[in-house]
């Protein structure tokens, strides 16, 4: 099968245009917004069904973007061949969350300690024998939290849920997982922690609540594509430091 080599399955970057710091949204119209109001020097170097990835600096540090899509199995290929192709080393999401915590209200910033999941991709890895815990970094999520306390953001650090489907079936469960200190809901995280613990990078989850779930609560299709600041200063910020 004919292949460009110069390139991995889905990212059409050639060796040496992504950086070793990844910052990853699901939404790609949110990497390009990214890359446009932080990035200095931004350059596109895949459009790869839309999925847009940029390479710029940020405070003289090259630092890339990558869309990731929606959902587990969509965000692993991008994490896997983002590390195994290009040679990443760290990746901190930047998405949004549903948010299932009482405390919690619309544009306040989560940090993901650590992910539960329903998604059956680690009962494959594990033959259904153990319960895997997906972990953020630790290194990554002290330098967020304190890279958040100088910013006067009170990011709020906890775990959260990776869900397969976002139109849930059993919102139930949802409230018992609130119960068991379950802060919101997205849908990537677990695999992004798998991933990068089997390949020895190192990843964070760092999410701005965009709906709360109980209350019912949202912001605009332009606002996730265009707004949470604060999470992307944070991210950058850790990216770098
Ligand atoms: O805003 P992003 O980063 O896409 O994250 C969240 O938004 C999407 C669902 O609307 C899912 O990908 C979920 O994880
Ligand atoms: O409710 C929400 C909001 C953002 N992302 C999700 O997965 N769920």
């Amino acid at each position: 099968m004919w292949k460009d080599q110069r390139m991995s399955t889905h990212i059409g970057a050639k060796p040496g245009e992504i950086a070793e710091r990844v910052l990853m949204p699901g939404d790609p119209l949110r990497a390009k917004w990214i890359a446009e109001n932080y990035l200095e020097d931004a350059k596109c170097y895949s459009t790869v069904r839309n999925m847009f990835g940029f390479t710029g600096t940020y405070q003289g540090k090259p630092v890339s973007v990558q869309g990731s899509g929606m959902g587990m199995p969509s965000a692993s290929i991008y994490a896997h061949e983002l590390i195994n192709e290009y040679g990443v080393k760290t990746l901190i999401r930047v998405g949004s969350c549903g948010a299932l915590s009482d405390e919690l209200n619309l544009r306040d910033v989560v940090a993901a300690i650590g992910s539960s999941t329903d998604s059956n991709m680690n009962r494959m890895r594990f033959d259904g024998l153990i319960d895997y815990a997906p972990v953020a970094d630790f290194g990554l999520l002290r330098t967020a939290v304190e890279v958040a306390e100088r910013r006067g953001v009170n990011m709020v650090v906890g775990p959260i849920l990776a869900a397969d489907a976002f139109y849930t079936d059993r919102p139930d469960l949802y409230d018992t997982l609130a119960d068991y200190g379950v802060l919101a809901v997205e849908m990537e995280s677990a695999a992004l922690y798998t991933i990068a613990a089997r390949y020895k990078a190192k990843a964070l989850t760092i999410l701005t609540v965009s709906d709360h779930i109980k209350r019912g609560e949202a912001t605009t299709a332009q606002e996730r594509e265009q707004t949470f600041s604060q999470m992307v200063e944070i991210a950058l910020d850790t990216a770098i430091a």
